[in-house]
């Protein structure tokens, strides 16, 4: 039965850097989660109308899955896909936490299009998939390479492997779910003026221990650290001294060893 692992990533650092057309271009270090992933599988199954499994309060059309698959149809015109997923439902077994700061969501449909690529025969090359992918969400591009470390640029459509070996991280999710949207326009509302480029420049030429080292700041590295806490909070009372900060949250991070 086909299946893919949709990992989990931590941003080691995330630099906002301007605002276009209501998105934020930014520039972060994502690195894969090798420990912590959903797994999709295909699994033959009649189906009236495009299936997932597994995704609980989440609806079908809401779903990045089902998103991921309108785009990959819409593109393809193929029907080759659209039987499949008569043939076919979609089981997701979910160990990734939602609004988390972990790009759950962005890593599923990224693995979808990257399986469903292969499964029916689709031929999309890389960067197109990647390119389809950032209209799904920004963090999917960053998924569709499935790079254990890249620096992103743009809205997240740009992405640079990164040579390094995976850090070993300790992960801290607390019971607090962050909006992404929310996060977002809490910086453009208060912090957008605060930024100063020249604050980070090279930050992308360090590996990611050595820039958690030489910064040694959490509320530093992610600017959206600062915004997550204007939006909630209650974040403060549950955020463990030095752990640094994951996306708009609401995850923590440290290196483990
Ligand atoms: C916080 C990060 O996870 C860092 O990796 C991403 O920048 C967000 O990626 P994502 O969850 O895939 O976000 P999306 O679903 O594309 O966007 C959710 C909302 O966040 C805001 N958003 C998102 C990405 C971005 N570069 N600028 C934004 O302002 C927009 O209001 C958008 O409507
Ligand atoms: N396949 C999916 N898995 C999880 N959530 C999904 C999915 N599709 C849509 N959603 C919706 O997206 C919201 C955000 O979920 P997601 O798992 O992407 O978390 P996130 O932590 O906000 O990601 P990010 O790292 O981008 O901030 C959920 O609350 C849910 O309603």
């Amino acid at each position: 039965m086909p299946s893919i692992n949709a990992h989990a990533k931590v941003n080691i650092f995330l630099k906002i850097t301007g605002h276009q057309n209501g998105y934020h271009t930014l520039i972060s270090r994502f690195m894969k989660i090798d420990d912590l992933y959903d797994t999709l599988s295909f699994e033959p199954s009649e189906c009236e109308t495009f299936t997932i499994e597994g995704c609980e309060g989440v609806s079908t059309e809401s779903n990045t899955i089902y998103k991921a698959y309108q785009t990959l149809l819409e593109a393809t015109q193929n029907p080759d896909l659209e039987s499949y997923f008569t043939q076919h439902k979609v089981v997701v077994r979910k160990r990734i936490p939602s609004q988390a700061g972990l790009g759950g969501g962005s890593s599923d449909a990224a693995a979808f299009m990257r399986l469903a690529n292969e499964v029916c025969k689709l031929n999309i090359k890389k960067k197109e998939l990647a390119r389809l992918g950032s209209t799904i969400g920004a963090d999917v591009p960053f998924f569709i390479y499935n790079y254990t470390s890249a620096n992103v640029n743009g809205f997240g459509e740009i992405v640079e492997k990164f040579d390094e070996a995976p850090l070993k991280l300790e992960l801290y999710t607390p019971q607090l779910g962050c909006d992404t949207a929310l996060v977002y326009k809490t910086f453009k509302e208060n912090l957008i003026e605060e930024i100063v480029p020249c604050s980070f420049m090279g930050w992308e030429n360090y590996g990611s221990r050595d820039l958690i080292e030489l910064i040694a700041d959490p509320i530093m590295l992610n600017d959206l650290y600062p915004a997550a806490l204007l939006a909630y909070p209650e974040l403060k009372n549950i955020s463990p001294d030095g752990w640094c900060f994951s996306g708009s949250g609401s995850t923590f991070f440290r290196v483990k060893s």
